[in-house]
């Protein structure tokens, strides 16, 4: 049997002293696809947060892709990330540099120094997006959609054992969105593990998978009515 991906057992989530969310108990498979859904300010942001070491897992317990959170060290965060991959709503990408420089850049931050390894690893992730003729470009030049594609393919680059997204079809209108699903829809089905907070309820529908609530300070499993 393969160890979960994520295990949170009876963890709180805080904001400060804010409680967000309590009696959290969730646990994500390999290859799960896993959509994380909830009203706006229901906790879904400080879930990922606290998924990617950006809160502090102060109750419960947490374990993320073999990283303990409790007690996780500021030093140890950059070995947690790089485990991980994350896409944000704002693709985040350096605007100053070019497509494959924003992805040379991460590599050169996670330790990768053999310049052919690189170009290659660059190569892959940016064909596994659909991207791979758009690599000189520069971020502004390209549509949100195409944005959040590169964002994808700087999350595939460290070979991450899961993917948290948060609303990464955010920005983008829906033929966008769907056009970015179907990108980690493909990853998942090689896969890739993928958790996804969304408010898009026409993606779940269109793309049923399982599906956690965040509400009334809980998360649970909600089963989706597939029409
Ligand atoms: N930096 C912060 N400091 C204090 N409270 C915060 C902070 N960020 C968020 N909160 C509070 O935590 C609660 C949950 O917010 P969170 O951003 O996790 O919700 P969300 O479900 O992601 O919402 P959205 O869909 O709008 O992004 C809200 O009540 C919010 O006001």
């Amino acid at each position: 049997m393969s160890q979960p991906v994520l295990q949170l057992s009876h963890a709180a989530i805080y904001q400060r002293e804010n409680l967000i969310l309590s009696e959290v108990n969730v646990t994500i498979e390999p290859g799960d696809f896993v959509y994380l859904i909830g009203k706006t300010g229901s906790g879904k942001s400080s879930f990922m947060k606290t998924l990617y070491g950006d809160l502090p897992l102060t109750e419960g317990k947490g374990n993320i892709v073999g990283v303990d959170l409790n007690g996780l060290k500021e030093k140890n965060i950059p070995f947690l990330r790089r485990k991980l991959g994350v896409v944000f709503q704002d693709f985040k990408l350096l605007n100053d540099r070019t497509v494959i420089d924003n992805l040379k850049f991460v590599l050169k931050a996670t330790g990768w120094k053999d310049k052919t390894a690189m170009e290659a690893k660059i190569d892959a992730v940016l064909d596994k997006v659909g991207m791979k003729s758009k690599g000189f470009k520069y971020p502004y030049q390209l549509s949100g959609g195409e944005q959040q594609r590169i964002a994808i393919a700087r999350a595939l680059l460290n070979d991450p054992e899961l993917i948290l997204a948060d609303e990464p079809t955010g920005n983008l209108d829906p033929q966008t969105s769907v056009e970015v699903m179907e990108v980690l829809q493909e990853i998942n089905k090689n896969g890739n593990t993928i958790l996804m907070a969304t408010h898009d309820y026409a993606l779940l529908l269109k793309y049923p998978s399982k599906t956690l609530k965040c509400d009334g300070n809980k998360v649970f499993e909600v089963v989706q009515k597939t029409v």
